[in-house]
């Protein structure tokens, strides 16, 4: 009778077409009611200004794993309720992780993590006839390594990073299957055992590997002398508002539970590089494709960046307006987090068309469709960069809808209102930084039949490429200084494996 309530498929896509939003009936998530807003100007409204009353910054009920378990107790940033649990651990990511000042400290694990990439792929197409590399294979484990870093500190077991990659990956492949846990858990606990048993072993597993090196860092009397302060670190002595004190009274700020820890990490790791590593891919891909871009690219950062410089600096990046319209472009086209959910609470005063959403409601902001809908885009579903230079009808459009977004969102890779992603600058600077050394470091095209690269999605949990990357290399700077660079870092890198 659920697989009934659901609209059809087809009739769903016609009513979302001719509308700004359409009401359907999601089945997976057992008897819920979903809005979906296909419209800039509502979806700026909703998400920027929120629900007279309400902040309507809740998400509906996650499956996430820490918060699932726990049966809501523990949560992530992503999963806490809009409330002091929140607020506390996202300041604390903002402000001790990712403000600029902090951000610059981690310069060394983000050029550690270029030369093993760099290092990685001269290597794989030196030994290749014809210069194949597995692009999507080692672009992942370059990230995961770096936010590896971040979280834990350096010096961590190659093995262990490679272990908790895996098991990443794994949770992310299960995350779809794991949704019908976030509405009666006790009661779809039972009917999807196989699921239930695999999410606790999934955690069971984080948990041997996290919690081990989560010890070390409370350990530690005093960082060893230059190491930037780790993810960890910052939430040993974090003091946080409790939301589920049962009485609504004021409770005293506590320390975070180990499990919380766990959800924390895992949370870091995963958001910090799944989406960013799929987006490195999707702009990596449209390279390979338009080739005419590619060497643009390569001829703005020849003229910015001396020949001898061993790379493409952080400071260079604002430099390169070409490459920043780049990066816009195919976030643009491929947001990699496919769609983006709010709930409506009972204090929210949620309107559409004049009618107020009920409490309970989900709304559903798909990206993707925002992004390509064609009375705010030329051509588009078309790779086009130079929308997003000077006189081009991207120019002016901002990530951040807040600001300059005229009371619409044209594109949203990273959401939008108070919720919005707090990891877009560090991903912005992370995007840049290895697309303008890989596209300096090497020149990259198309191999043929089954590892063309097609540009086509699998929307799952992430929008990822169908067909992971592959691509071939021909190097650049064979001779130079900066090549000898890379195989110190490489010799480094082996010895370290
Ligand atoms: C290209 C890379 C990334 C993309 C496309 C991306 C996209 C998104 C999107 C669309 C959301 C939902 C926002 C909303 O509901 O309005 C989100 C939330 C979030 N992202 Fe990212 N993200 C990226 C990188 C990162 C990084 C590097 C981190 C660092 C750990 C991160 C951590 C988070 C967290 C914690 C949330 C939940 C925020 C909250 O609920 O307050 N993301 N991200």
């Amino acid at each position: 009778s659920l697989l009934r309530r659901a609209p059809p498929f087809k009739e769903m896509q016609t009513r979302l077409a001719a509308a700004k939003w359409a009401l359907v009936r999601d089945f997976s998530a057992a008897l819920r009611q979903d809005v979906v807003v296909t419209d800039r100007v509502t979806a700026h409204h909703l998400l920027v200004r929120g629900g007279a009353g309400g902040a309507f910054c809740n998400r509906p009920p996650t499956s996430a794993a820490s918060s699932v378990l726990s049966r809501q107790r523990h949560h992530n940033i992503g999963s806490a309720p809009y409330g002091p649990l929140w607020r506390g651990i996202r300041r604390n990511l903002v402000s001790e992780v990712f403000h600029p000042s902090r951000l610059r400290v981690y310069a060394p694990a983000r050029r550690r993590a270029l030369c093993g990439l760099v290092a990685d792929l001269r290597e794989q197409c030196t030994s290749s006839n014809d210069g194949l590399v597995l692009a999507a294979e080692s672009i992942h484990a370059a990230l995961f390594g770096l936010s590896a870093a971040m979280c834990f500190g350096d010096g961590v077991d190659p093995g262990r990073v490679r272990a908790m990659a895996d098991g990443m990956e794994d949770l992310i492949r299960s995350l779809v299957g794991l949704r019908v846990f976030a509405a009666l858990p006790a009661l779809t606990e039972l009917i999807y055992r196989q699921r239930w048993n695999k999410l606790v072993t999934l955690r069971r597993q984080q948990e041997e590997m996290y919690l081990p090196l989560i010890d070390a860092r409370r350990g530690l009397l005093r960082r060893p002398s230059g190491e930037a302060p780790t993810y960890v670190d910052t939430l040993i002595d974090l003091l946080v508002g409790d939301d589920n004190s049962a009485s609504g009274a004021k409770a005293p700020k506590q320390r975070l539970a180990d499990g919380e820890f766990v959800g924390l990490c895992s949370e870091f790791l995963g958001a910090g590089t799944e989406p960013a590593a799929a987006a490195l891919q999707w702009i990596m891909a449209n390279l390979v494709k338009h080739l005419d871009v590619q060497e643009a690219v390569r001829s703005e950062i020849d003229a910015v960046v001396g020949a001898d410089a061993e790379e493409v600096s952080e400071e260079d990046l604002g430099k390169l307006e070409y490459l920043n319209a780049v990066l816009m472009e195919a976030l643009r086209l491929h947001p990699t987090v496919p769609s983006v959910a709010r709930q409506v609470m009972p204090d929210d005063h949620v309107f559409l068309d004049g009618r107020r959403v009920v409490a309970g409601t989900t709304v559903q902001f798909p990206l993707e469709r925002l992004a390509r809908d064609e009375t705010a885009w030329a051509e588009p579903d078309k790779f086009m960069p130079e929308r997003f230079l000077a006189g081009g009808g991207g120019s002016g459009v901002s990530l951040v809808a807040a600001a300059g977004s005229a009371g619409e969102i044209k594109m949203m890779p990273f959401g939008a209102g108070r919720r919005m992603c707090p990891g877009m600058g560090v991903a912005m600077l992370h995007l840049g930084y290895f697309v303008a050394n890989l596209v300096r470091e090497f020149e990259w095209t198309e191999a043929e039949g089954d590892l063309a690269v097609h540009l086509e999605p699998q929307v799952g949990f992430l929008n990822v490429m169908k067909r992971p990357l592959r691509a071939r290399l021909a190097l650049r700077n064979k001779g130079s200084a900066v090549a000898e660079l890379y195989l110190y870092y490489f010799i480094i890198w082996v010895k370290l494996v």
